[in-house]
Parts: C-alpha cells; sequence; structure tokens
C-alpha cells in the first residue's frame, strides 16, 4: 500500500501562525507523512517538568494560529502512543479551537497514568488537526415529524 495522494498545496487552507518563541523557529509544526491528519504540537518548556500521577497543568506551545474561516476549527488530540503508554492525556479530553481564536494555542495535559512523567522541552506532547464546522441556525418547534427512532436511544437497540 503507497501513501494517499496528498491535496495539491494550492487547494490546502492556508494559516496564520505566530510564533510567540523563536525557538518554535526550529520546530514548526508539520504533517509527519502525506497521509497525516494532524500535525504534533509541542511543548514549550524551559526545563523538564515532572507531572505526577492525577497531576493536570496547562501547557505552552508558543502557537499562535488563527485560523479565520468559521467553517474550519482546529481539535487538539491526544497522541495515542503517550495517552495509551503513559497515560498522558488532555484534561479537557479534546481541545476546540474556534476560527476566531488569536491567542497561544494551549495543551491541558493531564497525567492519568500511575507514574509520575517527565515532560521534556520540545517534546511532542498533542497534535493539532484541522476540520469542517457547518454553523446551524435553530428553528424552535413542537413536535418533530417521526422518525423510526424516536427518542430511543442510549443502548435502546441493545449491545450486538
Ligand atoms: O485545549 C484547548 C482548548 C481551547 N483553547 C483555546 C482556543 C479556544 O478557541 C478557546 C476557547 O475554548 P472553549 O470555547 O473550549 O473554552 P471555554 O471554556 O468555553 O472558554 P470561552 O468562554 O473563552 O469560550 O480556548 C486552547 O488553547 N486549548
Ligand atoms: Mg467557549
Amino acid at each position: 500500500m503507497t501513501d494517499t495522494t496528498p491535496s495539491p498545496p494550492s487547494v490546502r487552507p492556508r494559516l496564520e501562525v505566530k510564533l510567540l518563541d523563536e525557538r518554535l523557529r526550529d520546530y514548526l509544526p508539520r504533517y509527519a507523512t502525506l497521509g497525516s491528519a494532524g500535525m504534533d504540537l509541542r511543548a514549550l518548556l524551559d526545563e523538564p517538568l515532572t507531572l505526577e500521577p492525577g497531576q493536570c497543568e496547562l501547557i505552552r506551545t508558543g502557537l499562535a494560529v488563527h485560523i479565520g474561516d468559521p467553517g474550519l476549527a482546529g481539535l487538539i488530540l491526544p497522541r495515542s502512543g503517550l495517552g495509551h503508554k503513559h497515560g498522558i492525556v488532555l484534561g479537557n479530553l479534546v481541545g476546540l479551537i474556534d476560527s476566531d481564536y488569536q491567542g497561544e494555542l494551549m495543551i491541558s495535559t493531564w497525567n492519568r497514568g500511575s507514574a509520575p512523567f517527565v515532560l521534556e522541552p520540545f517534546e511532542r506532547l498533542a497534535q493539532y488537526v484541522l476540520v469542517p464546522v457547518i454553523q446551524a441556525e435553530l428553528d424552535v418547534v413542537d413536535r418533530f415529524e417521526a422518525s423510526l427512532r424516536g427518542e430511543d436511544g442510549f443502548g435502546s437497540s441493545g449491545r450486538h
């Protein structure tokens, strides 16, 4: 199996990014492979930081990204290796980045594991995924036209 053909660069949306720390010039996020969905975000730290079991800290990335298009949003997601092997996940589970946010991307970093974890400066800590968004208008109604499912949910169709 080969990598999928990437979108031509011309159709990729362009995102404005501010580097809030000059050291980030050497660590710009990038897609690791042609088919990568996310770009890794690194921890902007001056020295290693030990996260004790249960500890949650807001970690700087040194990056501000202005998406600028309400039809797009950013997601900050955990890296699966850190999450599965070391229990390093996100304190907010998923970070949602609004298209009009112009501040620094921050990573709520939670050690949900049972051992201390030492986070190294510029370690790849989470990933940033750009996703399409559709904003809706709400129409208030008294009743819905009946559907097959109706109000059934939460396992109403059984487990298997
Ligand atoms: O993991 C995250 C989540 C959010 N943000 C930033 C970007 C986002 O656009 C803004 C607001 O996020 P959200 O709307 O999820 O938080 P809130 O608690 O509702 O804050 P607000 O009242 O500012 O909307 O915070 C981050 O930097 N990292
Ligand atoms: Mg909000």
